[in-house]
């Protein structure tokens, strides 16, 4: 298996086992030995499971393990499907994060909702390395790159939707885990930092019938066959 962009060694963080599966096949990898993040693989690909708690738990736990084992990570990326914001980006399209928003970290009062940028508690968005970004956004030119919110609630109404768009209006897609991924990756600077992310749905009223979820591993997967050099 070779480097990905150059990078020495890299971790993939998914939230199920069908994006880690998706993943793995890009790379040209049928399966992953349960020993890799131990044995040194210079690509280890984990389902973290859903949401932002979850990303951040395992990608945390991984980055510290390998440190610990003199084996650091130099990229870790937050990877999988998620919402695309109509007009943006199209469903089985691929959108790169410049930076991931926890959108509804905050406090919501009768005025509104406030950050917790706005209310002086830390921030709730992280830019993707610079160079990685230059370097994903080379690899994969048909890409849509732009801010990707990480939510702990799927939008699910049209009413929510037009109050995160308001809310993030050059925002590109939404998803569960990336600000989760980017926490972690944080307490390592050394670790480049990134999203990718193929559009299985549009976000707004929901209708699990319509996600179109083989579309969206299709162009995950074939994102990181890409990027793999394959
Ligand atoms: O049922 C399946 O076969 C299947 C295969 C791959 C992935 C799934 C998921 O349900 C993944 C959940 C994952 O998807 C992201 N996501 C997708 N659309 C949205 C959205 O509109 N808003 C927020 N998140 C979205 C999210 O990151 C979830 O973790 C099922």
């Amino acid at each position: 298996m070779r480097e990905l962009l150059g990078y020495g060694r890299t971790l993939v963080v998914t939230a199920v086992d069908a994006e880690r599966d998706t993943v793995l096949a890009g790379l040209g990898l049928g399966s992953q030995p349960p020993d890799a993040l131990e044995a040194g693989a210079p690509v280890v690909v984990v389902a973290a499971g859903v949401g932002p708690a979850a990303a951040a738990a395992v990608t945390a736990q991984f980055l510290t393990a390998a440190v610990h084992d003199g084996t650091p990570f130099d990229l870790v990326l937050s990877a999988g499907i998620a919402g695309g914001f109509a007009g943006r980006v199209e469903i089985g399209g691929l959108a790169v994060a410049t930076e991931s928003i926890a959108a509804d970290l905050g406090a919501a009062g009768p005025d509104g909702f406030q950050s917790v940028d706005e209310l002086g508690f830390g921030t709730a968005r992280l830019d993707a390395d610079p160079a990685l970004l230059r370097a994903l956004r080379l690899a994969l030119p048909e890409a849509v790159g732009g801010p990707i919110l990480t939510v702990a609630t799927v939008t699910g109404t049209a009413a929510a939707k037009e109050t995160v768009e308001k809310r993030h209006p050059d925002a590109v897609a939404e998803a569960m885990e990336g600000f989760g991924v980017a926490t972690a990756a944080r307490l390592w600077p050394a670790t480049a930092f990134g999203e990718l992310r193929t559009i299985s749905n549009a976000v707004g009223p929901r209708d699990r019938a319509a996600w179109r979820i083989p579309q969206a591993l299709e162009t995950l997967r074939d994102a990181f066959a890409t990027l793999s050099g394959r």
